[in-house]
């Protein structure tokens, strides 16, 4: 995929902005507060119907304005053009992708894949499952089919269930949901087990070439409920009488995580800072490798101060892999990378400053 034209109206600090990053490196230098990052948080907007930033109403909408806009023109794999915009206040937005109006971001995301590497990416290994949870869904909502319904149905039956928990519910209509609930989430979760079985070779490949000192690693999934002993049938039926009283179900595929333990350490805060990050970098790296392998096209990817995060080794090695993919990338920095001068790559170069995006 490649993102040939992004504008952007009213968003953080831009009144108005145009950028057209070419085929392959691009890199967005400007000092501390120009707004680089906020070029990729606009196309990571588009593409997951969030920014990786918090919410919209967290202030992605230039101050004194009613809403934002984002629009951008890309090509797919098959060199198909694409074109997409929103207008987004905060608390309701609109969408087109390609001349249509779309009902569902789903629509947007499913047809803009970008992958993201941040200063705040670490949360994927230090932070809540929720990150995790959405990791691993998030390719496969990109690979299967099936994904989004059997998504959408557990999301549904599981409101459903928590809102019936709250009233005081006649056994049966609780197994009504009970059973619903549990044929969508052993769907869900059958779907999530072949999905990190997949992905766990190139997460090693990943971690062999950016930490190999910490010794062979292990991707340990976590179903959300004891899998191995029951059912999520027996199990919804075993934790009835808790969940009534919690008034919510306290376990299920809601509750899925994963890890990656390592020989060489006994556990995740046994990790240093820089290979905290490390590791989420190898998990968006071979996240975006997945893509690759399911839909023969690399999402783009997007790595926002890059140069801050990792010393000019990692940086190297890094940049050569995805050099070699073919990939297109957007960087950023307040300066370039010494990564990319290592591994001999010259990227397109871009300035912001004052509110506006140029070649440097
Ligand atoms: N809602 C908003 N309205 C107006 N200006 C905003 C809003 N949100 C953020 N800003 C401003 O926009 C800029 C955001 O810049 P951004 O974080 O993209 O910068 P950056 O170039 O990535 O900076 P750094 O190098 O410090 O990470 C900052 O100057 C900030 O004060």
């Amino acid at each position: 995929m490649q993102l040939t034209r992004l504008r952007l109206d009213r968003f953080r600090g831009f009144e108005q902005a145009e950028w057209r990053p070419g085929p392959g490196f691009n890199l967005v230098l400007g000092e501390n507060g120009a707004g680089k990052t906020s070029l990729l948080e606009a196309v990571h907007l588009l593409g997951h119907g969030r920014s990786f930033r918090g919410r919209v109403r967290d202030g992605l909408v230039r101050h004194g304005s009613p809403s934002l806009e984002v629009y951008a023109e890309w090509f797919d794999g098959q060199q198909r053009a694409h074109r997409a915009g929103m207008r987004h206040s905060g608390s309701s937005w609109e969408a087109r992708l390609d001349g249509e109006s779309v009902a569902t971001l789903a629509e947007l995301c499913a047809a803009l894949a970008i992958v993201s590497f941040d200063p705040g990416s670490h949360e994927l290994i230090s932070g809540g499952a929720e990150h995790r949870r959405r990791f691993l869904d998030w390719t496969l909502f990109h690979v299967e089919p099936d994904f989004l319904e059997t998504w959408r149905r557990f999301s549904r039956s599981l409101r459903q269930r928590n809102a019936l928990l709250k009233t005081q519910p006649q056994e049966r209509q609780l197994d009504a949901w009970d059973d619903e609930l549990a044929e969508a989430g052993e769907r869900l979760n059958a779907l999530r087990e072949q999905q990190v079985a997949q992905w766990e070779p190139l997460l090693f490949a990943e971690l062999a070439s950016s930490l190999p000192e910490l010794g062979p690693p292990r991707l340990v999934f976590i179903p959300g409920w004891r899998r191995q002993e029951r059912s999520l049938r027996v199990s919804l039926a075993a934790g009835r009488e808790r969940d009534l009283a919690l008034g919510y179900t306290a376990s299920g595929p809601h509750r899925a995580d994963w890890r990656v333990e390592f020989e060489g350490l006994p556990g995740r805060d046994g990790l240093s800072r820089g290979q905290t990050k490390l590791l989420a970098l190898a998990a968006t790296l071979s996240q975006a490798a997945q893509f690759a392998g399911g839909r023969d096209e690399w999402p783009i990817i997007a790595l926002d101060d890059l140069g801050s995060e990792l010393d000019r080794e990692h940086q190297a090695r890094v940049l050569s892999r995805l050099a070699a993919t073919g990939a297109q990338l957007l960087m950023t920095g307040t300066e370039a990378p010494t990564g990319l001068e290592a591994a001999g790559i010259s990227p397109a170069v871009f300035h912001v400053e004052h509110g506006r995006v140029g070649p440097a």
